[in-house]
């Protein structure tokens, strides 16, 4: 059936269901005809939307950066309506270039955490989105607890990451009547539906949720101050959750929300237990599928849903969380003015053969896991007059390889289960010279699968799982193919000498 002939039908069909000629069929039926999804990665760094066929194959895409906003030391914040137009401008411009075909389902992930305010009267937002990166709560988390006040609850240790400090801190810092809360997919589902919700994934991060009800926690909501009802309500990660009102997708259901990092799990068909990815942008992030039972750690890894599909119990996630790894590059691009975009890194580090004795630790978030220190502060070390700007691009992908590498490690010991290969994805895995480093820090083969594009591709997998594009999980898994793999090229000598390295660093990044 050709793409005119797809519209045609699907809209003589909206158009009967409009008048109510015809009673409204059940959802996967409905759609039974049409075999495009529609995916929406709202990111840190940019908005993307992806068009993908019925063989898990992309057919268009498009992308616009929107602006980091740094009003002070350790704070980042972002124009909600500014992702708002480019989230309509992308999803324009990536059906235009697929030849506007009928589209059975919409999936959207998204950078998790990030946490704003709307007016349910106007939809406008109110002041700016707070980013998971900003640290401005870092004074007050001692008011909340400690460290493992919330871990048993929520999965989470107390940190100036997760939504609970954030929302307090913008209900405290705008006075308003008729507000909303949300992350970033509660933002895009409100206006492209009208309805106030937020999937399971989403929900695990806020420190809001407890991760046995799967639902907001009274005991939670009383310690942060948040009244519930200016929460959405929590959805499975692939359902139906409602239909979009508005712009070209009019009329098609939204049927898969994840955040980005459970997104690229499932995108990576890390459906069993024991099966794990590292997912490269502007953060790094290692999530081990544990099941149907959540497991706790104890060495400062998080316990999060990984994903749950309508009616079926929820799937568990081990995660190691870095704050910085491609957010380093774009910092020698634009802050030191050392390369002109993020692929001359590369060019650069390839120039020297190592770091020249240099090493950095870019907590500019503090530290995340396992350390989870938001006073640590960004160090470079070993700087003499021998070191040059290359050897500066050497230490950045250094840098992300090394705190992948701690994460790793503890993942190992609390799961039980010795890494043999790491599967990674992510808008930094175009760096190859940074996947041979990593085979080189972790002493394990890294393999990249032939569609790095792993969120967005998650987010459709999940919608159209919800919309009968896709009958089941294996089918999903036999979409995945390798790329390219990475080999260790060092002994355990040289690994030793630089992992010792590294951790002095770190030292030297604590107060
Ligand atoms: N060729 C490259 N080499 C190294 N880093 C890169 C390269 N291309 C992109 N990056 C980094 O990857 C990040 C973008 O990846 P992406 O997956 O799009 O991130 P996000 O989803 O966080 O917005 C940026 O931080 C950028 O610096
Ligand atoms: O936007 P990304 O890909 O860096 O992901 C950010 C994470 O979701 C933060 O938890």
């Amino acid at each position: 059936m050709t793409a005119a002939l797809h519209r045609l039908l699907e809209a003589i069909c909206r158009a009967l269901l409009r008048t109510r000629l015809v009673a409204e069929p059940p959802l996967p039926a409905r759609l039974a005809f049409v075999s495009y999804v529609v995916a929406i990665d709202q990111g840190t760094t940019s908005s993307r939307c992806f068009v993908f066929d019925s063989a898990g194959a992309i057919v268009a895409f498009d992308q616009r950066e929107h602006r980091q906003i740094f009003p002070r030391p350790g704070w980042v914040e972002h124009d909600a309506n500014e992702i708002w137009h480019n989230v309509r401008a992308v999803v324009t411009a990536a059906l235009d270039k697929a030849g506007n075909p009928a589209v059975s389902a919409v999936g959207i992930t998204n950078q998790r955490e990030t946490t704003m305010l709307w007016d349910s009267v106007t939809s406008e937002p109110i002041g700016n989105a707070i980013v998971w990166q900003d640290t401005r709560t870092a004074s007050v988390l001692a008011d909340y607890g400690d460290i493992d006040t919330f871990r048993e609850a929520t999965g989470l240790p107390l940190a100036t990451y997760f939504s609970a400090p954030k929302l307090r801190w913008l209900l405290d810092h705008h006075r308003h009547t008729s507000v909303m809360a949300g992350t970033m997919d509660s933002w895009l589902i409100y206006k492209l539906t009208g309805r106030h919700a937020t999937d399971v994934t989403n929900a695990s991060r806020t420190m809001l949720m407890n991760l046995s009800t799967l639902d907001w926690d009274p005991s939670l909501l009383s310690a942060f101050g948040i009244d519930r009802a200016i929460l959405p309500s929590i959805v499975p990660s692939s359902g139906p959750i409602a239909e979009i009102t508005t712009g070209p997708l009019r009329g098609v259901p939204i049927a898969g929300v994840l955040g980005d990092q459970q997104a690229a799990l499932m995108g990576q068909a890390c459906f069993d237990v024991g099966e794990a990815k590292c997912t490269y942008g502007t953060g790094a992030f290692l999530l081990l599928n544990t099941g149907t039972s959540p497991v706790a750690s104890r060495r400062g890894l998080v316990t999060t849903v990984g994903y749950q599909l309508a009616g079926q119990p929820a799937v568990y996630a081990l995660e190691g969380s870095v704050a910085v790894a491609g957010a380093l590059v774009q910092w020698l691009r634009d802050n030191l003015g050392i390369i002109s975009t993020a692929a001359q890194v590369n060019e650069l580090a390839a120039a020297v053969p190592d770091n020249g004795g240099c090493t950095i630790v870019p907590a500019f978030s503090g530290l995340f896991a396992p350390y989870w220190r938001p006073d640590a502060r960004g160090v470079i070390s070993g700087l003499t007059g021998y070191v040059t700007k290359a050897h500066l691009a050497r230490a950045a992908l250094e840098a992300t390889a090394h705190q992948v590498r701690d994460v790793a490690s503890v993942m190992a010991q609390e799961s039980g289960v010795a890494m043999e290969t790491l599967n990674v994805d992510g808008g930094m895995t175009a760096s190859e010279l940074l996947l041979q480093i990593q085979a080189d820090v972790l002493g394990v083969e890294v393999v990249r699968p032939t569609i790095t594009e792993t969120t967005v591709l998650g987010a459709a997998y999940a919608a159209g799982l919800a919309t009968g594009v896709w009958p089941d999980l294996p089918t999903l898994r036999a979409h995945w193919k390798a790329d390219r793999r990475w080999q260790p090229s060092t002994d355990d000598t040289a690994r030793e000498t630089a992992a010792a390295q590294w951790a002095a660093a770190v030292q030297k990044t604590l107060p």
